[in-house]
């Protein structure tokens, strides 16, 4: 079994940052009852702009190895550098995450795999800010590259603007959700601590997390989180934490009841039925699509017909109402199965540089 995966949600929780040798000690003691798997606590913070508290960095270690000593407790830490690596290493720390802002540059990342190698240290890699699932595997192979076995993934959400409709940093679930269908093996932690942003959130988006087959949480933890030197709003107490974990419901892939498995087996057959009839009619389309731009070309037409298009949008959305199922959703499917219509026709029209996929 890898490090991450234990048989229940691995739960990660301490403060945002390493404050003060008291408060490390305090937020570890609490934290013990709970029986959390890895105490966190950040010791070197990346800031937006300059002049904001950067943390204890080595001083902060001591207390954290301190804490683990105490109370038998694991620990991590967010690393950047090659030196954070060897001062990690030098206080024990259990396992170290990769941060989102350090996740964006593959020269950086390749730095920390090249110190990792032959230390068979855990790594976390958190999601790069940007919503690039390429970038946060990528960083993920390095580390698979350097002979680190135990990797795992944290979903913190991806930084945008303005932020999602009550988030810090949109979730984009699809994103982690085909970075499992890609890497089955892979742990994927949740941090619904950076996704809410405040705390009356962590609740709903850690239970979601679970749901979607998360393998673990990293939740922010504080004595008394509306002191906190950073990230304050997002912070709850070890007892609220607490809380928070009685009420998850903890749910499984899989089912040895023979009367579910039937009945899903029953559903799934229908639902395969399905799918080849959508695969059967979007090949209709696309055929009905090609012949339209045969005549276009005799006629010399624009492949986007906008008027056309606008008509398709506005008759499709009209039979959501009907059907109740959620317009943005449709939109942006024909949005796609537009696109290749175009790109289909684009292609009889004599865009040669557009080849049809088959
Ligand atoms: C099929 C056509 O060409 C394009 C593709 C469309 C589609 O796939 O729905 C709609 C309008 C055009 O942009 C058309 O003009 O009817």
């Amino acid at each position: 079994m890898s490090f991450f995966k234990t048989g229940k949600p691995f739960i990660i929780a301490g403060p945002c940052s390493a404050e003060t040798r008291e408060q490390v000690l305090a937020t570890a003691a609490a934290l013990v009852p709970i029986n959390i798997d890895m105490f966190r606590a950040g010791v070197w913070k990346p800031r937006t702009k300059p002049g904001s508290f950067e943390g204890n960095g080595e001083q902060a270690l001591q207390w954290l190895q301190e804490a683990k000593k105490l109370y038998n407790l694991k620990y991590t830490i967010e690393v950047a550098e090659p030196e954070h690596i060897e001062l990690a290493l030098k206080y024990e720390a259990d396992a170290i995450w990769v941060g989102a802002r350090t996740t964006v540059n593959p020269f950086h990342v390749q730095h920390l795999a090249d110190a990792l190698k032959g230390t068979g240290v855990p790594v976390m890699v958190k999601n790069p800010v940007n919503p690039d699932i390429e970038l946060w595997e990528g960083a993920i192979e390095r580390f698979l590259a350097a002979g680190l076995t135990d990797v795992a993934a944290i979903h913190r959400g991806f930084s945008g603007y303005s932020s999602a409709v009550g988030y810090r940093n949109q979730p984009n679930w699809p994103i982690p959700i085909e970075l499992k269908r890609r890497r089955p093996e892979l742990s994927i932690i949740c941090d619904p601590s950076h996704i809410s942003g405040k705390r009356n959130r962590i609740a709903e988006v850690s239970q979601k997390a679970l749901d979607m087959h998360f393998d673990g949480l990293m939740i922010e933890t504080h004595p008394t989180p509306d002191e906190a030197w950073t990230d304050a709003r997002q912070q709850i107490t070890p007892s609220q934490l607490k809380d928070i974990l009685e009420k998850l419901v903890v749910r499984a892939e899989f089912t040895n009841d023979m009367g579910t498995q039937v009945q899903l087996e029953h559903l799934r057959q229908l639902m395969d039925a399905v799918d080849a009839e959508i695969i059967d009619l979007i090949t209709r389309r696309m055929e009905l699509s090609e012949k339209v731009g045969e005549v276009k070309k005799q006629a010399n037409m624009t492949a986007y017909q906008p008027s056309r298009w606008r008509e398709i949008v506005d008759s499709t959305t009209a039979r959501c109402s009907v059907n109740g199922l959620d317009k943005d959703f449709i939109v942006d499917l024909y949005e796609k199965i537009h696109h290749e219509s175009i790109r289909r026709q684009l292609f009889i029209l004599g865009n040669t540089q557009i080849e049809i996929k088959k």
